[in-house]
C-alpha cells in the first residue's frame, strides 16, 4: 500500500489515496500504521475517497492512532488539500469534501497556506451530551481530585477547553487523560488548555482523544477560539500558538462558520506491506 507522510504544525498523518487503491483497513492495521516503533507512526490516518454528495469533490475519513474513526481533523484537512493537489487528484484551488460531520471547504492560498471553512460550531448539550451548562457557557466536573470549569463545543468533534494561567505548567497529561474519558463524554473528548495572552492571541496545548497530546490540533484551536470569543476574552480574529506553530482562526460569532488558516507539509512518500 502506498502512502504519504504529512504534517500540519507537527500534528502528523499517514495519508492514503483510497480512490486509486483498493483499501480496507482494520482498526488493528490502523494502530500498526500509527505505531511509532513498529509501523510508520502518526497521530491520525487520513483516507481520500470518492465523494458521497453530488456537490463534493472528495470524501475525507479520519482515524485516530487508537484505530477509532472520527469526524473532524483540522490539521488533517489542510494536508488533505495539499495531498490531492500534489497527487493530481484535482487541479482546483478550492474544493468541497464530505466528512461524517458534514462538509468542509478547503482553499489553497497563493503563499502555500491552506484555509479551511470548518463549519459552524455546535454547542453542548445537543452535540456534547453534558449536564446542563451554566449561564456562563462553562461546565464543571471533578477530575483527578480537582474542581474543573471548562467550555465545551463541537467542531464536528467534541472539545473541552480549560483556561490556564500558563500552558507550560498545565496538567495536560493527568487532567487531559482523565477528562478525555470522563462519564460526561460518552464519545470521549479532546481537551484543550488555553492561556489568553491578549484579545488577539492565545497559547494552547491539546490532549487529543485517541492520540494523547499532539504538537498541534486544528479543531482544538477552533474550539478554543470559539470558547474565548464567547466568554468575551478574545476578538474575532485570533492567533493560536501551539507547540508546533501558529494557526489563524476567524469566527464572527454564533451562526457563523469558523475559518482556520495554516501550513500543510508533505514529508515523504512510502510503501508498506500490510
Ligand atoms: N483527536 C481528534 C481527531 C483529530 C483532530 C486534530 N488532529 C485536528 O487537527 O483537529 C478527535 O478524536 O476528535
Amino acid at each position: 500500500m502506498e502512502f504519504t507522510k504529512m504534517h500540519g504544525l507537527g500534528n502528523d498523518f499517514v495519508v492514503i489515496d483510497a480512490i486509486n487503491q483498493s483499501i480496507t483497513l482494520t482498526s488493528a492495521q490502523i494502530r500498526f500504521l500509527a505505531d511509532r516503533h513498529f509501523g510508520v507512526g502518526c497521530d491520525q490516518l487520513l483516507l481520500v475517497e470518492k465523494p458521497v454528495s453530488d456537490n463534493a469533490d472528495f470524501k475525507y475519513r479520519i482515524f485516530n492512532a487508537d484505530g477509532g474513526e472520527v469526524a473532524q481533523c483540522g490539521n488533517g484537512a489542510r494536508c488533505f488539500a495539499r495531498f490531492v493537489r500534489d497527487k493530481g487528484l484535482s487541479n482546483k484551488d478550492e474544493f468541497t469534501v464530505d466528512t461524517d460531520a458534514g462538509q468542509l471547504v478547503l482553499r489553497l492560498d497563493a503563499e502555500g497556506l491552506v484555509t479551511v471553512n470548518m463549519g459552524i460550531p455546535k454547542h453542548a448539550p445537543e452535540h456534547i451530551p453534558l449536564l446542563m451548562p451554566h449561564e456562563s457557557l462553562l461546565y464543571e466536573a471533578e477530575v483527578a481530585g480537582q474542581h474543573l470549569e471548562f467550555g465545551a463545543v463541537s467542531m464536528g468533534n467534541p472539545h473541552a477547553v480549560i483556561r490556564v494561567d500558563d500552558v507550560t505548567q498545565a496538567p495536560v497529561e493527568s487532567v487531559g487523560a482523565q477528562l478525555e474519558c470522563h462519564r460526561l463524554f460518552p464519545q470521549r473528548v479532546n481537551v484543550g488548555f488555553m492561556q489568553v495572552l491578549s484579545r488577539q492571541r492565545i497559547k494552547l496545548r491539546v490532549y487529543e482523544r485517541g492520540a494523547a497530546e499532539t504538537l498541534a490540533c486544528g479543531s482544538g484551536a477552533c474550539a478554543a477560539a470559539v470558547v474565548g470569543i464567547e466568554q468575551d476574552l478574545l476578538d474575532n480574529d485570533v492567533i493560536v500558538g501551539l507547540p508546533g506553530g501558529e494557526l489563524k482562526i476567524q469566527w464572527a460569532g454564533r451562526g457563523h462558520p469558523v475559518l482556520m488558516s495554516g501550513p500543510a507539509v508533505s514529508v515523504y512518500e512510502g510503501r508498506i506491506r500490510l
